[in-house]
């Protein structure tokens, strides 16, 4: 395969600045596309944000997504239908990269989280499909990818990350604040007084609410919250739905998208809008009893939930302290994460910690990440400047 690298400040520059132009790329557990953004980082420092967008799946891809969730855990890697899923995948992926690479004329390096199919991190395993090679070679960058396993096989949770670029993005600002990311799942990142930081996933975002919603009505989302504003929250239902153990485990803690898959069938005697209004509770529930060394004084909040103003409105009524969508601070939540593994993937480059046992339970600070690369000349810096777990070429 044949490719060429071109960094845009060429070796000197980059190397003296340290910062790197990167494309992150994420494709989330809502599985309603992929969203790719521009940082201009290295690892440690954010600078400026560039061009960033979102391409959609189509209901052909998202169904044939949601259909690996299932078989994830007995798959072979070569299994045909997943190869075909992977490669669709990766395309859409490469189409990001050359559109963001069309308004930036150019960028050093991808960070490409890939699609969860399955996260058992007590089984070992955190699995993100995506092929980093093919994606390398369609757009002529390095590609960093994997970023879960090394946390994985260290014990930890292999997941939440986005707490270390929130708390880069935070940039010493005083606590006790949380980041919440209400996306298919829901996580938190708490930073204090002291400017630790604490994090985990709380519980469902809106996964369940999306496949409730198409459930009921054909369309995977409940827009703008209609159907929960105008249902009633089951309080016995939701007391069952939260008597589970995960809520009572202490952060750091990890949630795979179909964790709480069976909720709907506890929910299914319900109308559509009181099923809605109770998965909502139950998401904000979860969040409010999340067990923090103080109550945040503030509670940003990012990913699609933020969008949803029943969401917003229960955890207005349930959480201590000011409630506001990350644009309070001046941050893209649409965006966030797309960015953060555009961070993620200088930090592994540079061999800086994407493991620690407040973040993701590991029990010491430590790097993960692969880099792959299609045929691309390598610079030097890039091949000597951390501790990359594997090169694949
Ligand atoms: N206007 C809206 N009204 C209600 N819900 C919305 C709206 N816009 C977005 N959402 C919700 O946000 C979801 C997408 O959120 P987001 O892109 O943050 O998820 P994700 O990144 O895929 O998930 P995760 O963070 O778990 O990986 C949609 O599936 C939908 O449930
Ligand atoms: C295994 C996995 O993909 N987890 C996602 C998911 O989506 C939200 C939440 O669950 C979070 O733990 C994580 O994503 C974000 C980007 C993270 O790692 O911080």
């Amino acid at each position: 395969m044949t490719a060429i690298f071109m960094p845009y400040w060429g070796a000197d520059i980059a190397m003296a600045t340290g910062m790197l132009r990167v494309i992150g790329l994420m494709s989330g557990t809502s599985l309603d596309g992929v969203d790719a953004a521009f940082v201009e980082t290295d690892g440690r420092r954010v600078g400026r944000r560039g061009a960033s967008l979102s391409l959609p799946y189509d209901s052909a891809l998202r169904e044939a997504i949601y259909g690996l969730f299932a078989r994830a855990p007995d798959l072979p890697h070569d299994d045909p239908a997943l190869c075909e899923v992977e490669r669709a995948l990766t395309d859409i992926h490469a189409e990001a990269v050359r559109r963001i690479l069309a308004v930036e004329g150019g960028a050093d390096l991808v960070g490409f989280h890939g699609q969860t199919i399955c996260h058992a991190p007590r089984r070992g395993v955190s699995w993100q499909i995506g092929d980093a090679i093919r994606l390398s070679g369609a757009v002529g960058l390095p590609v960093i990818h994997d970023f879960r396993s090394a946390d994985v096989r260290a014990g930890g949770e292999g997941a939440p990350l986005a707490p270390w670029y929130h708390a880069a993005c935070l940039d010493g600002r005083q606590g006790p604040v949380a980041i919440l990311n209400i996306g298919g799942v829901a996580n938190i990142t708490f930073v204090g007084r002291d400017g630790s930081v604490l994090a985990g996933d709380t519980g469902p975002g809106n996964a369940l609410l999306d496949d409730w919603a198409l459930r009921h009505t054909g369309i995977a989302c409940d827009r703008d919250g209609a159907l929960a504003r105008a249902g009633r929250v089951d309080s016995a239902r939701l007391h069952d739905l939260l008597a589970h153990d995960f809520f009572r485990r202490p952060l750091p803690k990890s949630l795979d998208r179909q964790d709480f898959i069976a909720s709907l069938e506890t929910l299914s005697p319900l109308s559509p809008e009181d099923g809605a209004a109770t998965l909502v509770a139950m998401t904000v529930h979860a969040i409010a009893r999340t067990q923090l060394p103080e109550p945040p004084t503030a509670w940003f909040v990012c990913g699609g939930g933020r969008h949803n103003p029943s969401i917003m409105a229960a955890l207005a009524s349930r959480l201590p302290g000011r409630v506001s969508p990350v644009e309070a601070l001046g941050w893209n939540g649409d965006m966030l994460e797309a960015e953060c593994f555009a961070f993620l993937a200088a930090r592994a480059l540079r061999g800086l910690p994407l493991s620690s046992p407040g973040i993701t339970g590991a029990p010491r600070l430590s790097s993960g990440g692969r880099l792959s690369s299609a045929g691309i000349a390598l610079p030097e810096s890039f091949l000597s400047s951390g501790t990359i777990l594997g090169i694949a070429r």
